[in-house]
């Protein structure tokens, strides 16, 4: 299991810095938050370790993944730890679920390509990956589309495809911020469970502190482009040290801050 560390991370768009010297290390097994802000740089340090960032960011920094620097790594190797390695889910399951295809055909096209099972094997990969991920009735939905999936469901599809490569790190950014309120504790619940189960390193990009308190071991806030305060959320939630994270739990109901 592979810890990612970020050291330094800015990233330059047009001329504007976006990023000024993000510091972040996700540790196997630890679901890191990462909280602040619209627009404060949440989505693109998830992008930058993801090497997804808009065409023409420049960086500087380190994002390192066991002896190697993703912000230097070659596209071809690059390309095989995005999808590998490193896997992410996005806000709207609709970006990672083409409408088209049947989920069976999603989860076993990655991995026939990027592990390259057979067939058979595949699918029994796919459908135990569907069970993971506590889709019901694994076998029948492998067959469906995913119009026919409720949205806490679709998401955990999109859970499932993005574990289809045995990922060491899992970008999750505002995985339940589209769901009705009373699915998402499931869905982060799922999550939560992964990274135990699975070793995952986990960030979770989020605005909302009351998810936050509910899954994350760290905390980080970030305001404009840096992290401000970074910590154990017992920590962090209870004696923020930094005026920018008291007014954002001040926005919160007394009882889920803890
Ligand atoms: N394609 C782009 N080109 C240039 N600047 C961009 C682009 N996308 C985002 N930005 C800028 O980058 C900054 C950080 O945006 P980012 O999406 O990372 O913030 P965020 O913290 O994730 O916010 P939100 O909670 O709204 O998603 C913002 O100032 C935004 O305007």
């Amino acid at each position: 299991m592979m810890a990612l560390d970020i050291a330094g991370l800015t990233v330059t768009i047009g001329g504007k810095e976006i990023l000024r010297g993000v510091d972040l290390r996700l540790e196997p097994g630890r679901v890191h938050g990462l909280a602040g802000e619209s627009g404060s740089g949440k989505t693109m340090t998830g992008l930058a370790v993801l090497g997804l960032l808009p065409h023409g960011a420049r960086t500087s920094g380190t994002i390192r993944l066991g002896e190697r620097d993703l912000l230097t790594l070659p596209p071809k190797e690059l390309n095989r730890v995005r999808g590998g390695e490193v896997a992410m889910v996005f806000q709207d399951p609709a970006t990672s679920l083409h409408p088209m295809l049947t989920i069976g055909k999603q989860l076993t096209e990655h991995m026939r390509h990027h592990l390259g099972l057979g067939k058979a094997e595949a699918r029994a990969q796919a459908v135990e990956l569907l069970t993971k991920v506590r889709i019901p009735g694994a076998e029948e939905a492998y067959r469906r589309f995913p119009h026919q999936f409720s949205g806490g469901m679709r998401q955990r599809i999109a859970i499932a495809i993005a574990l289809a490569c045995s990922p060491k790190v899992l970008i999750a950014d505002e995985p339940t911020t589209a769901l009705d309120v009373t699915v998402q504790a499931g869905v982060l619940r799922l999550l939560r469970g992964l990274c135990d189960e699975l070793g995952l390193a986990v960030l979770l990009v989020t605005h909302d502190l009351g998810v936050m308190s509910a899954v994350a071991d760290e905390v980080s806030v970030m305001k404009d482009g840096l992290v401000v305060e970074s910590g154990p959320r017992g920590r962090v939630l209870r004696e923020p040290a930094h005026a920018y994270t008291r007014s954002l739990l001040e926005s919160l109901p007394e009882a889920e801050a803890r």
